[in-house]
């Protein structure tokens, strides 16, 4: 555990980066820090390994105040990961992860030996080992960096705006990767960034800052969305904190149905009594296998010839999917959304069509979860 008990920061030129701040951050949990800019949380973050000094109380790591060490032994059992990697450009990738073990006077073949155990687990290919940082992406210099903070395996990792610096779609991969390895890894992770979602995604604990390094509010994600501690903490989280939550409940819950699932090899009068016993006024239709293949309109099987197979009729794209066992409700609410008949596709693991649920059921849905916690999910709740 490390512990913040009165922690300020006053720099010279009066200004107060850090304020009275009093935060336990848990062993072998991830604690996210969020927060405006110049709210203290990269200060915050460098007091951990005396990057900065506190002029005021104390931190403790496990109950030993941090004053105590020597800052370069501290450091060692402590990784440190930064905004776009931070790489020594003259070194290649295996020997810019196996920096700290080389420090430490291990011998080059067995550091270099973890250096590779390392890309593997962080995600890059072998054949990368020998280029130079300037020739991988930036997605693959922050792996590498996160490769080099694990490489002394230390206890604790402090990550400063690690993946502000990619695109989207690399950021929320890199996120995912963090997810796996900290599932294996169980290490002490602090991690600083500005993305309230990234900090919903990847935090056990979140910790918003206000302006003038004081902490606004320390929950876990849910909580933090639920019942945001004040209008400071609301403000920043964002007005459509209601559809975040939802991704806190499990689309596994959700009931399903089937019984508007016609194969194609069934008949434009079949699917039409399909249609008329349910009422429905639109069918899904996968083939004998139960891949999805697009939905059809009830009202334009009728116009069909009644004897043709649907295999050999124009369907519309299934749009998008979500995964029953695996995904939210709030995936489920975005294929609902996104879906040109108004009904989301539930496929199993296996991508197979477990079945489908209507914008309106997904609404009584929602709207039973907010009521079996006492905060409304997705509609207003003026916590
Ligand atoms: N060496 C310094 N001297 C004077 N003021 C400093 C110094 N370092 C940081 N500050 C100030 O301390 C405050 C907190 O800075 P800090 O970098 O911790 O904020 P932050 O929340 O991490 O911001 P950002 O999200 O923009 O990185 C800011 O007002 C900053 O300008």
């Amino acid at each position: 555990m490390i512990t913040f008990e009165g922690v300020s920061k006053h720099y010279p030129d009066g200004t107060v980066a850090v304020d009275h701040l009093d935060l336990e951050i848990p062993t072998g949990r991830t604690t996210v820090l969020v927060g405006s800019s110049g709210s203290g949380k990269t200060t915050a973050l460098r007091m951990i390994n005396r990057m900065v000094e506190p002029t005021g109380g104390t931190i403790s790591i496990d109950g030993e105040d941090i004053r105590g060490k020597d800052p370069a032994t501290l450091r060692r059992s402590i990784g440190y990961v930064i905004q776009q990697a931070g790489l020594f450009p003259h070194r290649t990738i295996v020997d810019n992860i196996a920096t700290v073990p080389l420090l430490l006077g291990t011998p080059k073949a067995q550091a270099r030996a973890r250096a590779r155990e390392l890309m593997e687990l962080v995600g890059l290919e072998p054949a990368q080992e020998k280029r130079y940082p300037h020739q991988l992406s930036g997605g693959q210099q922050q792996r590498v960096g996160v490769a080099r903070a694990l490489a002394a395996d230390p206890p604790i990792l402090l990550m400063d705006e690690p993946f502000s610096a990619v695109d989207p779609l690399v950021r929320t991969s890199l996120q995912d990767e963090l997810l796996r390895l900290q599932q294996e890894l169980h290490k002490t992770i602090v991690f600083v960034t500005h993305d309230i979602d990234e900090a919903v995604r990847l935090g056990d604990a979140i910790a918003v800052f206000r302006t003038g390094g004081r902490l606004a509010q320390l929950a876990p994600p849910e909580k933090l969305l639920a019942e945001p501690a004040d209008a400071f903490v609301e403000d920043f989280i964002g007005y459509d904190r209601g559809v975040r939550r939802l991704s806190f409940f499990p689309a596994r819950d959700l009931s399903l149905r089937s019984d508007i699932i016609v194969t194609d090899t069934a008949t434009a009068a079949e699917a039409g009594d399909v249609a008329a016993a349910t009422g429905e006024p639109w069918l899904l239709v996968t083939d004998t296998g139960r891949l999805p293949l697009g939905w059809i309109a009830a009202e334009h099987l009728a116009s069909l010839d009644p004897g043709s197979a649907l295999s050999g009729v124009d369907l519309i794209g299934y749009g998008h999917i979500f995964t029953v066992p695996t995904d939210s409700l709030r995936a489920a609410l975005d294929a609902a959304v996104l879906s040109p008949a108004g009904r989301a596709v539930g496929v199993g693991a296996d991508g197979t069509v477990i079945g489908v649920v209507s914008q309106a059921d997904l609404g009584a849905a929602i709207w039973s979860v907010g009521e079996a916690d006492g905060h409304p999910a997705a509609v207003g709740d003026n916590g």
